[in-house]
């Protein structure tokens, strides 16, 4: 695998294992987003993905807070390379913990891996929990002693570790040795209200270390300041050798540390390993995407690393030299976590954009062809006027093949006519309905149909393939999968320009989008819709 950037720095002297052990919250922490919800039968399906993939382990939820997280952990799933964890609280103040129900539904679990969270803050003992500091001490060591004798490995997270060891570094330091004396064989120092920043992190970190070994020590941060990515990292250059976090950032208030991002960066840039492979690694774009599918959430365009646009190239300075050597721009090979390079055609492209697009659909064009010139001047012209051909590259396709290559008339729209009406049914119901008609000449016949529809794009499109069936069969399988409008100058309120951008998709699985811009809402989506069907006519090779 390409590695473009190697860590140079230095990694403390205690820990010189590159081992980094991942600790999977999503389906404890990150069911604790707003507006996410998951099912015993998610959390299943998520864990044989994070298993497959290699992490280390993977916090299931919380047994005894509610049923789906029973259903849960009453039939585990079989794990081979990742450790199922069951997270809860320590005892609570004035009971033993054999004697407390809510932890012995933790312990008992079944799960091999006990996560217990407690407080190090003193603040919080006072008034979270109305008890002395001292009596939370004790309470970590029991609960942790307990779990120690039902469960193969334990853990503590440090509640509100970083914000009480500002507080009182000695309290703070007296819950994690508890901890790790009683058995615990990770300390996890929770940044739980996320507003600690990097360097104080590595500072306070690399202090904790020389009380615990580092390869007991581990890190959990929230990202209330945009920062528990960088966090973890600088607590793993402090020697931290376990990071907890969800996929895509899930988590309480603005999420927890994305582990989508620390795992590349730990293994491609920091020279850490993990329970990863370098193939494993190539399986993380689908992991995060798969989890976004499972909410029903569009995946993040923006997101580092496996986002749609994460190496994606637009100005033509860039993909000039992209073209030359991707390292010019890319800071990672994007096969490297399963992504790929994305080339846009726009008002910022060069000919080394159309060229490299060209490249990737196969057409073949002299560099010094003199049209290219004119068709960069007609992109760039058009993208003025309004229309987006980075988003709808199926109208730059065919713009340029209409330009560079003999594109047949399939159809010629001699007129065309939408006609809305709005008006009580004979029941008393308010309806609307559109109706169009259009005249064609195909393939040197004149023919004119009418056609309804909900709406007058919709009446518009029923209208064409009504006409063009009988000539081209192959667009029975056509349909419109996404209908966008954008009023590109708002201030001329209704006389506003609009751009109305179509995503088209037929029985083969592919999708193009295509784009139509006028001050005429119908035209726009007419010159869409037509481009749309040329489009797929052309890739089928129709003929007339
Ligand atoms: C930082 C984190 O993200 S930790 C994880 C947070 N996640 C969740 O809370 C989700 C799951 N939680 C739940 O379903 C419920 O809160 C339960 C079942 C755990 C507890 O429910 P309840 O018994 O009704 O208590 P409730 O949630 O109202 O309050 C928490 C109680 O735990 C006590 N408590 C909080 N932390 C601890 C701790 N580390 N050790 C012991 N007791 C604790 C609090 O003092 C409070 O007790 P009180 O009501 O006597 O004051
Ligand atoms: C344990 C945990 O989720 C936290 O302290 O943030």
């Amino acid at each position: 695998m390409q590695r473009i950037f190697e860590y140079s720095g230095t990694m403390d002297p205690m820990s010189d294992d590159t081992r980094v052990y991942i600790y999977d919250s999503t389906l404890r922490d990150g069911a604790q987003t707003h507006g996410v919800d998951f099912s015993a039968a998610d959390k299943a399906a998520i864990t044989r993905e994070l298993d497959a993939i290699g992490f280390d382990y993977v916090e299931g939820g919380w047994p005894g807070a509610n049923p789906t997280d029973d259903a849960f952990f009453r039939s585990l799933p079989e794990t081979t390379r990742g450790r199922i964890a069951a997270f809860g609280m320590t005892r609570r103040a004035g009971r033993s913990a054999d004697n407390d129900p809510g932890l012995q539904a933790v312990v008992r679990s079944g799960a091999p891996v006990v996560t217990l969270v407690g407080k190090s803050w003193d603040f919080q003992c006072e008034v979270a929990l109305g008890i002395e500091p001292a009596e939370n001490v004790r309470m970590i060591a029991d609960s942790i002693a307990h779990a120690a004798t039902v469960a193969e490995e334990v853990m503590f997270d440090a509640e509100h570790f970083f914000d009480g060891y500002k507080a009182n570094p000695g309290f703070a330091l007296d819950c994690i040795k508890a901890a790790h004396e009683a058995g615990a064989r990770w300390v996890v120092l929770c940044d739980t209200n996320g507003g600690t920043l990097p360097h104080e992190v590595f500072d306070i970190v690399s202090e904790v270390v020389k009380v615990v070994p580092g390869t007991h020590v581990g890190i959990h941060c929230h990202n209330d300041t945009e920062n528990a990515v960088a966090n973890s990292l600088a607590a793993v250059r402090a020697g931290a050798r376990q990071v907890q976090g969800t996929l895509n950032g899930l988590g309480e208030r603005c999420g927890n540390a994305n582990l989508i991002t620390i795992i590349p960066t730990l293994m491609l840039k920091m020279g850490m390993t993990t329970g990863l492979t370098d193939t494993d690694l190539k399986g993380l774009t689908k992991l995060s995407r798969s989890l976004d599918a499972r909410l029903n959430r569009v995946p993040s365009k923006e997101a580092a690393y496996v986002g749609e646009r994460a190496f994606a190239h637009k100005g033509g300075l860039h993909v000039s030299a992209v073209a030359k050597d991707p390292k010019c721009y890319e800071h990672v090979d994007p096969d490297s976590i399963g992504n790929k390079r994305l080339i846009l055609v726009s008002n910022q492209a060069g000919l080394s954009n159309i060229l490299a697009r060209f490249d990737e659909i196969g057409m073949e064009v002299d560099r010094k062809d003199p049209r290219l010139a004119r068709l960069i001047e007609l992109v760039k012209e058009r993208e003025f006027q309004g229309y987006a051909y980075d988003g709808a590259w199926a109208s730059f396709e065919l713009l340029a093949r209409r330009m560079l290559e003999d594109v047949p008339e399939y159809f010629k729209v001699d007129s065309f006519r939408v006609i809305d009406e709005r008006r009580w049914n004979a029941k008393g119901q308010l309806i609307t309905l559109s109706e169009a008609i259009a005249k064609l000449t195909v393939q040197g016949e004149r023919n004119m149909t009418v056609a309804e529809g909900d709406g007058p794009v919709n009446a518009l499109d029923a209208c064409l393939r009504k006409l063009l069936l009988p000539y081209y069969p192959q667009l029975s399988d056509l349909r419109l999968v996404d209908f966008k409008v954008r009023i590109l100058n708002p201030e001329a309120a209704t006389a506003a320009v609009t751009r109305v951008t179509i995503e088209s998709a037929d029985g083969s699985g592919v999708r193009w989008t295509t784009v139509g811009v006028s001050e005429n809402l119908i035209d726009a989506s007419f010159e869409a819709l037509s481009d749309s069907i040329n489009f797929k006519l052309h890739r089928d090779g129709a003929t007339v």
